[in-house]
């Protein structure tokens, strides 16, 4: 891991102002439906747990488990999924909780396999939507800030396993940028 600091862009109180205006939007927008709310493991785990937290109607959560980033600040390109979903998603409505949805990869991935269960609409709700650096065309129905670049970290974001117990949104500056080792 190359020499870096942590620079402050997203405060705790920004965080959770923005999720309690998530989730109010979310509980109007899905009154009276038959909500399940889809957890990407790892990073959308505090997110996850602080939206729902704030939503003011019954929701179901299930936890699905993919990766692509391993160590480093770049997407390997491969989907790896290690734990399914364990509820049916047949003819409900589905919001993926992201922490990021960066070059859109694993979302293009987890739409095809969530649309085989056949559910009634699938939305994604995103803490971070990283929308200069998309790969391919990817909404995001519920985004809580937008950035354009940059390889960020906390709330759940990590960098190499790390710093995902920060409170706020940190970007990772490199001190020593070489070649080749763009950070995103
Ligand atoms: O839009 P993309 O470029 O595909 O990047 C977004 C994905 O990358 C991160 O997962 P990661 O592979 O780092 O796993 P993690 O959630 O366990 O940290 C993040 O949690 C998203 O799932
Ligand atoms: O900026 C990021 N930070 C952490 N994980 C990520 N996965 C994709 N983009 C990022």
């Amino acid at each position: 891991m190359n020499a870096h600091r942590l620079v402050l862009k997203i405060s705790k109180d920004e965080i959770q102002n923005r999720v309690r205006a998530l989730a109010a939007q979310i509980a109007s927008d899905y009154q009276g439906k038959d909500l399940v709310m889809v957890g990407v493991l790892k990073g959308a785990f505090i997110f996850l747990a602080d939206l729902i937290r704030s939503l003011d109607m019954p929701v179901e959560v299930d936890f699905i488990r993919i990766a692509s980033y391993g160590t480093s600040t770049e997407s390997s390109g491969g989907i790896t999924l290690s734990k399914d979903l364990e509820c049916s998603i047949d003819g409900r409505d589905v919001l993926v909780v992201e922490d990021i949805v960066d070059t859109g990869l694993t979302m293009r991935w987890l739409m095809g396999h969530l649309q085989r269960r056949n559910p009634r609409t699938v939305k994604i709700c995103a803490l971070i939507d990283k929308y200069e650096r998309r790969a391919v065309e990817m909404p995001v129905h519920y985004a809580g800030f937008r950035i354009p670049s940059g390889f960020v970290v906390g709330y759940g974001l990590d960098f190499a396993e790390k710093y995902r117990g920060l409170q706020g949104i940190y970007e990772v500056a490199f001190d020593a940028m070489v070649e080749g080792s763009h950070a995103g």
